[in-house]
């Protein structure tokens, strides 16, 4: 087991472990009972000595239900409070993973965590701490009589060997089966996603097909480990009634050749029963076991990230940028074999300038937004905000003075209000705050106009709004709160006349308010509000300046016999 995540949960861990010693201690209470009754009781013929042991054992049962109870809260407390922590880490890191489009197919999903939380809460997690006792209860047998010790430490041996060995055959194709399954919700989640498409085009069959086709494939798959599973199980289970049956005979013979008691004989049986009940559960519960550890293995990576996240809090920047040599390979593949998506990238804006990026399709746009907002990690280069680089920025607290409208917007489900408020939490939100949102992106009136104004519910992802809608209330949400530096992916790509108007008049609010602004666009209506003027080509810079700079340049570029003008990096440092 890895370290981490074990050093968090080491007290509950030891105080159930104290606990569980208690436990395996009562629980020899019963083999001494029934060695006093055989022995002592029923030769003596002592009502009176029976009485009291009925007393001793109805003592001792009920302090076995206090601790066995007690020991399981501690487990299921474990279970929420490790569940509860894991569960917004998990989301946390899906939340990093997913906007960095990354795809990390080893990172924890719920699921683990639910796997994990059912081994803590269920009998597995106190047959994994029992299962040291083995040597303890073999260890007693011996006591009794050295060649039932010898049959003990044989069974426990045999039972501890088909363990491993259903171990090395199963677990690699544990472990495959699962990421299969993963890969194949995933399918069922972008089938779903593409539904319409799917209907319009008349994809249903070849989707249906091909799910099912996948789906059999997995089935078959879980189905063999199970069998695989299942069979070692049953060797275990008539193993262990083998092991009872020759224990009881190897006592019987010492019983009938006067070198033990009867007492003994059945005691020794009861107690190796007891000594292999952890073996044989684990056993029995083996798939599961095997899943615990690959969930915990990952859930374990997450909690180490997690202790290495940036908690440093800068003061509210002013919105100066400057992007120093910029590289970027791309983040699907290792850097020696991909492409350079942005290469030697290099510009300044002063706070509350608008940069306007123009350029082909592919170029980069995107992708230096992304770098900008601190989502991506650049391979070469920095961007810095006010002269801090944004990576020593946490997301949470950049957030505050970044806005961010991406080119393919998604909302919540909920209230046009919690969107624009970043927060589903209605009792939080300040109704001031949205309207001024509203109305700094000049979206106020249209949300007016929405069945239920700001109370409207947009349905799932805002699938109730129209395209140029859903980018209205994008643009307000990028504009709540105190925005220092505002990023727009295409902000008007949906948008009519009427929309582009406003979009221009909140352009012009954010410069009067000294918001810095950086806009991607392929329509030349906004450039004439532009400060700066970026134009990519291939990952680089073709030519930054000031909207006329780079007007005259284009110009110059358009008739081949004019003098080439300057490079883009000459520019920079003039900007
Ligand atoms: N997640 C990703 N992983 C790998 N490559 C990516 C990823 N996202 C984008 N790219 C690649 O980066 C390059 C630049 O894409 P980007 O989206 O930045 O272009 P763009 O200039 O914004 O294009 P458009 O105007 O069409 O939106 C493209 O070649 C694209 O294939």
């Amino acid at each position: 087991m890895n370290q981490v995540m074990l050093h968090a949960i080491r007290r509950h861990l030891l105080i159930a472990s104290a606990f569980g010693i208690a436990s395996n201690v009562l629980i020899l209470a019963p083999t001494i009972y029934l060695l006093q009754v055989y022995d002592r009781v029923l030769p003596s013929r002592s009502i009176e000595t029976l009485a009291m042991l009925v007393i001793f054992m109805g003592i001792v049962l009920a302090m076995m239900l206090i601790v066995d109870v007690v020991r399981s809260r501690i487990f299921s407390d474990l279970a929420r409070q490790l569940g509860d922590r894991l569960d917004r880490l998990a989301l946390g890191a899906r939340i990093d993973a997913q906007a960095r489009k990354t795809l990390i197919p080893t990172l924890a999903t719920p699921a683990d965590i639910v796997s994990l939380r059912s081994f803590f809460s269920g009998s597995g997690i106190t047959a994994l701490l029992d299962l040291p006792w083995l040597f303890v209860y073999v260890g007693l047998v011996f006591v009794f009589h050295w060649i039932l010790g010898l049959i003990a430490t044989a069974s426990a041996i045999l039972l501890i060997g088909l363990t491993v060995m259903n171990d090395r055959l199963t677990k690699k194709r544990i472990h495959t089966v699962s990421l299969r399954q993963r890969e194949t919700d995933q399918l069922y989640a972008q089938i779903s996603r593409n539904a319409e498409v799917v209907t319009v085009m008349g994809m249903h069959e070849t989707w249906l097909s091909a799910w099912a086709e996948r789906k059999r494939v997995d089935v078959d798959a879980q189905t063999s480990v199970a069998d695989t599973s299942m069979l070692n199980r049953n060797i275990g289970k008539v193993a262990r009634q083998a092991i009872q049956v020759i224990m009881m005979a190897a006592g019987a013979w010492l019983v009938i050749n006067d070198y033990a008691t009867g007492g003994i004989m059945i005691a020794t049986t009861m107690l190796l029963g007891k000594a292999l009940a952890p073996v044989d559960q684990l056993l029995g519960s083996w798939k599961q076991l095997t899943e615990v550890r690959q969930a915990w293995s990952r859930l374990d990576d997450l909690y180490r990230q997690a202790r290495a996240t940036p908690t440093v809090e800068l003061p509210r920047p002013r919105g100066r940028i400057s992007v120093e040599a910029l590289s970027f390979y791309s983040p699907v593949a290792g850097r020696t074999q991909s492409r350079a998506l942005l290469s030697n990238i290099a510009f300044a804006l002063d706070a509350g300038q608008l940069l306007v990026i123009v350029g082909a399709s592919a170029s980069g746009k995107s992708t230096l937004l992304r770098l900008l907002a601190g989502v991506w990690k650049p391979n070469a280069g920095v961007v810095r905000l006010d002269g801090a680089d944004v990576s020593q920025w946490s997301h949470e607290s950049l957030g505050r003075y970044l806005g961010y409208v991406p080119q393919d917007v998604e909302l919540f489900a909920g209230s046009v209000a919690a969107n624009i408020a970043r927060n589903p939490d209605a009792s939080q939100h300040d109704s001031a705050a949205i309207i001024r949102a509203a109305q700094r992106a000049g979206v106020h009136d249209l949300v007016l106009e929405l069945p239920d104004g700001y109370q409207t519910d947009i349905g799932e992802s805002g699938l109730t709004l129209s395209g140029g809608q859903r980018q209205s209330i994008a643009l307000a949400r990028a504009l709540y709160g105190d925005p220092r530096l505002v990023l727009l992916d295409e902000p008007n790509s949906n948008l009519d006349a009427d929309g582009e108007r406003r979009l221009n008049l909140a352009l012009h609010r954010l410069k009067s308010e000294g918001i810095t602004a950086v806009v991607v666009t392929h329509r030349q209506g906004l450039l004439a509000l532009a400060d700066r003027v970026l134009v990519m080509r291939a990952g680089r810079i073709d030519c930054f300046g000031t909207r006329e700079q780079v007007q005259g340049w284009m110009q110059a570029r358009a008739k081949p016999t004019e003098a080439k003008p300057r490079a883009a990096s000459q520019e920079v440092s003039k900007a």
